[in-house]
């Protein structure tokens, strides 16, 4: 099965903008496309980035898509001959066993809820089905299953939920990963820090304010 991972080359995570600065923001997200792409290729499939600008990545292949997300995917869905899976390039918790759930699934599309309301990963095996990201993307995905008459299998995964979009993310990374994602982070001298609260995470090493 085609496993598409689809990633903005052009400013990704600004959301991080806070903690990361454009470059940091550029590498921390190559760590977790990394990391992705070698989970695919453990369970055996072949990824294929869906990249909107032309990158350097030496791990598979690119293929380079300037349209928005929703537009770039449901060119590969339409033209798609067989199933074919898209899996989010931000998901740095996804290990093999929990990508297999879903990939392993058979019904006519299945989708790995994120947290926030996104559609971390799916399955579609029906050209009928197309995508709408952006927003609570898992509950239109679901009604969109649902209207065209698919059969629908919903997989409640941690490691698939987990997506990175805003610092708050960032704990579950360095609680529950083992990463590049992880690694780079804690290069960068970011840490967890507990108190009465919720556990967040800081910066130990900070010389800079994020300039973007
Ligand atoms: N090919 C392609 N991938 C995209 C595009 N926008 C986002 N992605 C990828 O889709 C996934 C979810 O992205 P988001 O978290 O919504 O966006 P982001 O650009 O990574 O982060 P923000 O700038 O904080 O919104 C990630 O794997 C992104 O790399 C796009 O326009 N084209
Ligand atoms: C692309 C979008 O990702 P999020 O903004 O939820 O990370 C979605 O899954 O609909």
């Amino acid at each position: 099965m085609r496993v598409i991972v689809p990633f903005d080359a052009r400013g990704p995570k600004t959301r991080l903008s806070t903690l990361l600065d454009y470059d940091d923001r550029n590498e921390f997200a190559r760590a977790m496309l990394r990391d992705v792409v070698s989970v695919v290729q453990d369970t055996g499939r072949d990824p294929l980035v869906l990249s909107s600008a032309p990158i350097e990545f030496e791990n598979c292949p690119v293929l380079v898509d300037e349209r928005s997300l929703s537009r770039a995917v449901n060119e590969r869905l339409r033209a798609a001959s067989s199933a074919v899976a898209v899996v989010m390039a931000d998901l740095p918790l996804i290990t093999d066993a929990a990508l297999e759930r879903l990939l392993t699934r058979e019904e006519d599309v299945v989708l790995a809820r994120g947290i926030g309301g996104g559609t971390n990963a799916l399955v579609s095996r029906t050209t009928d089905f197309a995508v709408d990201y952006h927003g609570t993307s898992y509950l239109d995905h679901r009604s969109t299953a649902l209207e065209i008459g698919a059969t629908l299998a919903e997989i409640d995964s941690y490691r698939l939920a987990v997506d990175i979009d805003e610092p708050d993310d960032l704990v579950e990374v360095l609680l529950h990963g083992e990463s590049r994602a992880t690694q780079w982070l804690r290069d960068r001298g970011f840490r967890l820090a507990s108190g009465t609260g919720r556990t967040t995470v800081r910066r130990t090493d900070v010389t800079h304010e994020p300039s973007q």
